[in-house]
């Protein structure tokens, strides 16, 4: 793993690869195609912004790419490991080692505390945190005074960097962020894009985050653009949300 881990960051290995993907759904005697070969790559140290009109497969490239879902065809490669060599357990296990998940409902244990809440990957890897792991991951989120709050007394934005610092624990190769800041309102969005970008720029973190806002694709090197299952277009998030905006409307009108 350690090789692996040099050698992405090094740049010879992109930690994440999609070649050829396609995704079909059977549904009622019908099927749906959600992912129609697409073929891409996100680089270390970047943060990639995947947009789309809805139900142009934002979500199933995400799944894909991260193992939650097995494509219908072609291959996802994550730091240079083909998924579709590996059996549930396998995956499991490198799920667990090298990506991090962060989705738009915080998904987190009601019943535990943030520290705790991020203390559990660990837990469930079956070890424990070394000292000052789980404070530091806290307070590289700006959440140290909040070690011993529950979710229910942390406000959504707060909640947020809480998954944020729960994802990277286990220091992923590759953050995946589903809708990160879809329930937060402007501020406590963009506080949460800061911290993305943060981590990409001080940490060399890999970030691959699925969006509808042109605001947040602006945080990001690069944005993608889906439509129909297909990868139809691409723009560096410095041009910023408006460009964005206008992009998308133009796909929206076409499709
Ligand atoms: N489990 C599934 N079973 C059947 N069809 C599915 C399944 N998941 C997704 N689809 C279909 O695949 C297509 C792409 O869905 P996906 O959720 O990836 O789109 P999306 O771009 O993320 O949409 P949204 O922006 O609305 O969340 C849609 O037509 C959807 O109905």
């Amino acid at each position: 793993m350690t090789t692996t881990r040099n050698a992405e960051a090094a740049g010879a290995v992109r930690p994440v690869e999609l070649r050829a993907v396609t995704r079909r759904y059977a549904v009622g005697g019908q099927t749906v195609t959600a992912l129609d070969g697409v073929t891409t790559g996100f680089d270390a140290g970047t943060m990639t912004a995947v947009m789309g009109p809805s139900g142009s497969g934002k979500s199933t490239l995400l799944h894909c790419a991260a193992g939650i879902d097995r494509p219908t065809a072609g291959q996802v490669l994550i730091g240079g490991t083909a998924l579709d060599g590996l059996d549930e357990h396998a995956l499991t296990l490198l799920r667990r080692e090298r990506m991090g998940f962060v989705f738009q409902a915080f998904n987190l244990v009601s019943a535990l505390t943030a520290a705790q809440n991020v203390e559990l990957p660990l837990r469930l890897a079956g070890r424990g945190p070394a000292p000052d792991e789980v404070s530091a991951a806290l307070h590289r989120v700006g959440l140290a005074d909040r070690a011993g709050h529950r979710p229910s007394q942390l406000s959504g934005g707060q909640q947020q960097r809480v998954a944020i610092a729960r994802a990277l624990i286990s220091r992923p190769a590759v953050l995946f962020a589903d809708e990160p800041t879809g329930a937060l309102d402007t501020g406590a969005s963009r506080e949460v894009l800061r911290l993305l970008r943060e981590l990409v720029d001080r940490n060399g973190q890999t970030v691959v985050m699925v969006t509808h806002a042109p605001a947040a694709a602006a945080h990001a090197d690069r944005v993608v653009l889906l439509n129909d299952g297909r990868l139809v277009d691409e723009l560096p998030g410095g041009d910023g949300a408006e460009a964005i905006a206008r992009r998308m409307a133009a796909l929206e009108a076409a499709s």
